[in-house]
């Protein structure tokens, strides 16, 4: 029997709002039981500004979770219980390995409900952590977002964290339409396919514009120095001073140390169901061809490190995307149709924002990482007063000598992993001309032969040029060995 088309609410992913939740995250827990905790969350950043968070969570009452009733109650719970946690591990002098059994106990509680681990994932920092500032105006623009929780109560967090929400606001209604795109293929209506993939297109193309929209108010080293130090996890932290992770000490005296990856926006579903549906395929980092079991440069899992993300996804999205995946058919449908000009260009042009999203993406990495991590170490060696001046900068870490291992909050060698998963996502452009175009073909002549019979192949194609503008819109920089620029 045929795999039927995953239903939205069964896996909580709202038709509008996508993986952000259909209703607006809770800013308080309604029961006055929970009184002790949201006090904390009142006044968090001067607790940590006063270093006084530690001892306060130290004489902190065991709460039971019986009291959380609705989906939304264990989503603020989990939500600010992770706050706690990495603010109580990283927001001292030093860094704390033992989690107390007063955060211990309901955070591993609310995480086994909403099947996370005990980390602050990309779900509780973003997806469970934003407000519109008017309820009548429109929750996917960054002008009415704002956030509830934040670890430094800078405008440039609540940036950081509201772009990520802004973007998967913008991408919610591309997931039906791409359901129904599925749904269209199976039925061979090439018109719809074409349709939907061409507004798809155009969305991803926007989502790159709010991505950039990162620098208008997250300065780099606000983030570097400020805010990333608390996104950390408790995997490969050794320098950061936590060699064997993290216990959450639940009173018991049988818990043991744990490794998890920090935070990272690749635990977010959107972009992975961006993938799936357009049949994009990722190795492990290092690894040319699939097949092979092999060794990873983020340490020793033998599938993709975005695969194993998913077990950073709240439940429901994770199965979502597993669905999404048995009854992806795009891609082969649009190359069993390759003669439909129309529907190749869509497709492809689909693959090129979404390269060209991640080529963004990484210029923004070198900027906030990259680049503020060579600062510091070069700032080190000039001035013992200027090292000393980023003590707080406790995860990024104490110092990772060499720029070969820094590593993003998730765990990977940042660099190759991203270039990879760019570079992967333009191989599975359908026509010839695309594919070289967007894996940079070798040398500058190739290219601009490609651009030219680009030009010539729109030119036949009544409405592509204005609705995509493949060609319309690429240029190619010699001065960077060819590489294609949007
Ligand atoms: C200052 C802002 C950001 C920095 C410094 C940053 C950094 C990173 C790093 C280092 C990784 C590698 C995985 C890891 O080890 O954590 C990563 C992955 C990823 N980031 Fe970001 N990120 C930022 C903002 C964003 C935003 C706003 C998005 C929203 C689209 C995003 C989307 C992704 C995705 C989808 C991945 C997984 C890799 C892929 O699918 O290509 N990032 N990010
Ligand atoms: N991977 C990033 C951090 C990151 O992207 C992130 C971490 C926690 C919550 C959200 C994140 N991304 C948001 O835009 C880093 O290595 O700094």
């Amino acid at each position: 029997m045929i795999e039927p088309l995953p239903r939205l609410a069964d896996y909580d992913v709202s038709p509008e709002n996508g993986f952000l939740p259909s209703e607006i995250p809770l800013d308080i827990l309604p029961d006055a039981y929970y009184q002790p905790w949201e006090t904390i969350a009142r006044n968090f950043q001067s607790l940590i500004l006063s270093k006084r968070l530690r001892r306060i969570i130290d004489t902190l009452p065991v709460l039971d979770t019986d009291l959380l009733l609705a989906e939304s109650e264990w989503r603020r719970a989990y939500s600010i219980l992770a706050f706690f946690a990495h603010a109580y591990i990283w927001g001292g002098d030093s860094p704390t390995d033992i989690v107390p059994p007063s955060i211990s106990i309901p955070f591993l509680q609310t995480c086994k409900h909403l099947e996370l681990p005990p980390v602050a994932t990309y779900a509780g920092v973003c997806l469970w952590n934003w407000r519109p500032m008017f309820d009548g105006e429109p929750t996917d623009t960054l002008e009415n977002l704002t956030t509830h929780m934040t670890f430094t109560g800078s405008l440039d967090e609540s940036w950081f964290y509201l772009i990520s929400v802004a973007i998967e606001a913008r991408a919610g209604p591309l997931i039906p339409m791409m359901i129904e795109a599925i749904g269209a293929a199976r039925k061979g209506d090439s018109a719809k396919v074409t349709e939907c993939l061409r507004f798809f297109a155009e969305r991803i193309d926007e989502l790159g514009s709010v991505l950039e929209r990162m620098y208008e108010s997250c300065d780099p080293h606000v983030f570097y120095h400020r805010i990333r130090p608390f996104l950390a996890g408790g995997k490969n932290m050794g320098d950061a001073g936590l060699p064997n992770g993290v216990l959450f000490d639940d009173g018991t005296g049988e818990q043991e140390y744990v490794q998890f990856s920090g935070g990272s926006n690749a635990q977010s579903s959107v972009i992975q169901f961006f993938d799936i549906v357009l049949g994009v395929e990722h190795r492990p980092t290092g690894e040319k061809t699939s097949g092979s079991e092999s060794r990873t440069a983020y340490g020793g899992a033998s599938h993709g490190f975005l695969v194993e993300m998913r077990k950073y996804m709240p439940g429901a999205h994770r199965r979502f995307l597993e669905h999404a995946e048995r009854v992806a058919n795009l891609r082969e449908y649009v190359s069993e149709h390759r003669h439909d000009r129309a529907l190749v260009i869509s497709f492809d042009a689909c693959l090129a924002m979404l390269r060209t999203l991640r080529d963004k993406h990484i210029q923004m990495v070198s900027r906030y990482i990259i680049v503020k991590s060579r600062e510091s170490r070069s700032s080190r060696s000039l001035s013992p007063k200027a090292a000393s001046a980023q003590r707080v900068n406790i995860a990024n870490s104490l110092q990772r000598e060499n720029s070969k291992k820094l590593r993003g909050t998730g765990g990977t060698a940042l660099i190759p992993f991203l270039k990879q998963a760019r570079d992967e996502t333009g191989e599975r452009a359908i026509d010839p001309w695309a594919k070289r175009l967007l894996n940079n073909g070798p040398g500058g002549p190739v290219l601009r032969d490609g651009v030219a019979r680009l030009n010539k192949m729109n030119e036949h194609v009544d409405g592509v040029v204005e609705i995509v503008g493949l060609a319309g819109t690429w240029s190619v920089d010699d001065s960077e060995g060819g590489i294609c620029h949007w």
